[in-house]
């Protein structure tokens, strides 16, 4: 509905090449040239230009990984981690794809944000989706919490909708924003956290709804439990469960290897509203159920 698609291309060979990056008037060489780079058997995400924020994360780096097998043109990973070693085990890996680290934290002014993406913009020209999934858990940070999980990514967001929004002449663009089962359905002993996580899946519902008007489309990718660092010892609010990690852990939980091909598959469906469920391997968009309608 908002892919704004290039020149039609035989189906028989080519996947149709959906391009945010020239809205207007597509060039017949650049159909031609994305052809060359993707083939028939390519992904969605053939050619494209990312923005992975955290993507050196546990869950990041993995997910870094599978889409570097999708053959992008760029991923451009903001992070606060700073870790050149991890960017360039990313570098090696497929030499279709520019891999590039800019450090980022969420929580600056909404005003650095934007420039660290004219920096981007001004250099990839444009860019087709952008992944926020910086987040932290420990509820005893409460203003930490709400300010990296969900301050960070709304402002993230909003910044980008400077160069994206068709009313401003942008060319649209496709954002995946990391939430959690717990957006969902609470860790109750992790109330802050979980509500964070409720707010990430509520916010881009909003936003997937405002697609014909911003033509930006929006959707959520919401992980089970998987075992990483953030997960391996943190606080319940109040210390209402000292042992909540120890407890949670008992259940059945993923690899990040497993949420990373659920991850990428979740982007490569690019459904506008989509609450990806990605639990212990399985990927399910799930319905969410009408309680009151605004009618507006
Ligand atoms: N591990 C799980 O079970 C699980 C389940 C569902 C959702 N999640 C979410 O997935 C995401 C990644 O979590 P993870 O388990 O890989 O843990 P992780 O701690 O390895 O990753 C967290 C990522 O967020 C980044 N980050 C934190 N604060 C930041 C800031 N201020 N600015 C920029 N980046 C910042 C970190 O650098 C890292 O890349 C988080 O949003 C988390 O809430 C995790
Ligand atoms: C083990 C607790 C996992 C909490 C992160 C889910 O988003």
């Amino acid at each position: 509905m908002y892919t704004k698609l290039c020149r039609p291309v035989p189906s028989i060979n080519f996947r149709t090449v959906t391009c945010f990056c020239k809205p207007r008037q597509l060039n017949k060489y650049y159909n031609i040239i994305a052809r060359a780079n993707c083939s028939a058997s390519s992904s969605f995400l053939c050619d494209k230009n990312v923005i992975f924020v955290a993507g050196l994360g546990d869950i990041g780096l993995d997910t870094s990984k599978e889409l570097l097998k999708r053959d992008l043109k760029n991923l451009v990973i903001l992070d606060r981690i700073d870790k050149p070693e991890l960017v360039c085990e990313l570098k090696e890996l497929n030499p279709k794809t520019k891999v590039t680290f800019m450090p980022y934290d969420v929580t600056v002014p909404i005003a650095e944000s934007k420039k660290l993406l004219k920096k981007i913009f001004d250099k990839l020209k444009c860019v087709d989706i952008l992944i926020n999934g910086a987040g932290i858990l420990d509820d005893h940070k409460i203003e930490a919490t709400i300010a990296v999980n969900y301050t960070g990514l709304v402002n993230t967001t909003t910044a980008i909708m400077d160069f994206w929004d068709i009313r401003k002449g942008g060319p649209g663009g496709i954002l995946c924003n990391i939430g959690s089962v717990t957006g969902f359905n609470a860790i109750t002993q992790v109330p802050v956290y979980s509500g964070s996580k409720a707010a990430v899946v509520n916010f881009t519902r909003s936003l997937a709804k405002l697609a014909h008007i911003t033509g930006v489309t929006a959707y959520t990718v919401n992980p089970g439990i998987i075992r990483t660092s953030l997960v391996a010892k943190f606080n319940s609010w109040l210390d209402v469960e000292p042992d909540v990690a120890e407890l949670l852990l008992e259940h059945p939980t993923q690899s990040t290897k497993e949420c990373a091909a659920s991850f990428v598959k979740a982007i490569e469906k690019n459904k506008n509203g989509g609450l990806w469920f990605l639990d212990q391997g399985t990927l399910e968009n799930i319905k969410w159920r009408k309680y009151w309608d605004p009618c507006i």
